[in-house]
């Protein structure tokens, strides 16, 4: 469990994040939802350790993570899936599967020359794997394509395949559906979904597409101004006064009164 206790992030005198205070339960999919401009992504920074907190307290497992950088975290499965690299748009999708930070023994001179062999055995389990994950994400077919062709929704299944590859445990996402066709959109919240069931992959998903958000996400959490409004089922936020008058707000009403 992520546990994140009045979180503060300040841009010069204004408060992005102010005074979040919020629990991600281990195994669920926690919907993060708030009219542009509450303080998601800055929240999302801020526990991915791409941001350092102005104040706040956040803790994983019952250990502190407050401002560790973001390598650390990554080795204790937690991951922002842009903290791996963007994409190699000229190799091919497997290769770019293959080339995910820790997902290989590192190659020194030494080992090329001395442990030839071992290195032979990685690069077949490597391989393996990256196939393994192409099968799970129903994507074999775009193994030997050029990554820079992918389609946008594509490039958000690699995202998701490159989590796998150093089988990540805590993933945040932030808008995976912007610009991503219905059909896609429904692959990868399958895929979501079933990271979740089959491999107690816990998500953290940002998403202003409130059908997406319904589909996969529970609880789902509010945010507005810095703060945390409301948490329960998405029918549950959608009742609620605060949260309606937040979206009213911005004139986003039926962002959140549609689907
Ligand atoms: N580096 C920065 N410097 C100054 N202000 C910033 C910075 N990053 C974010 N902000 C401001 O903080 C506020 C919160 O931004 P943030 O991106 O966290 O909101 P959001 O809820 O993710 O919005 P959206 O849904 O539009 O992506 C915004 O008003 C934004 O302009």
């Amino acid at each position: 469990m992520i546990v994140v206790e009045n979180l503060h992030r300040h841009f010069g005198g204004f408060r992005a994040v102010d005074g979040a205070s919020l629990r991600i339960e281990t195994g669920s999919i926690t919907g993060l939802i708030g009219p542009n401009g509450a303080g998601k992504t800055t929240l999302f920074n801020v526990i991915a350790g791409v941001l350092k907190p102005t104040s706040g307290k956040v803790t994983m497992a019952g250990e502190e993570i407050t401002g560790l950088p973001p390598h650390e975290l990554f080795h204790k499965g937690l991951l922002r899936t842009f903290q791996i690299a963007h994409e190699f748009s000229s190799m091919t999708v497997r290769e770019n599967l293959m080339m995910v930070p820790g997902a290989q023994r590192g190659e020194t001179l030494w080992e090329t020359w001395f442990n030839r062999r071992q290195i032979e055995a990685d690069e077949r389990a490597l391989l393996a794997k990256a196939d393994e994950v192409l099968e799970f994400l129903t994507i074999s077919h775009l193994r030997d394509e050029k990554a820079g062709n992918l389609s946008g929704g594509q490039k958000k299944l690699l995202e998701l395949g490159r989590t796998m590859m150093v089988d990540a445990k805590i993933v945040f996402l932030d808008e995976v559906g912007a610009g991503v066709n219905r059909t896609l959109l429904n692959t990868i919240g399958d895929a979501i979904l079933r990271l979740n069931k089959e491999r107690g992959y816990t998500f953290v998903v940002i998403e202003h597409d409130m059908d997406f958000i319904g589909k996969i996400c529970d609880p789902v959490i509010c945010m507005a101004e810095g703060k945390v409004l409301a948490e329960g089922t998405l029918a549950e936020i959608k009742a609620n006064e605060q949260v309606i008058e937040a979206y009213l707000g911005t004139g986003l009403k039926n962002k959140v009164a549609a689907g």
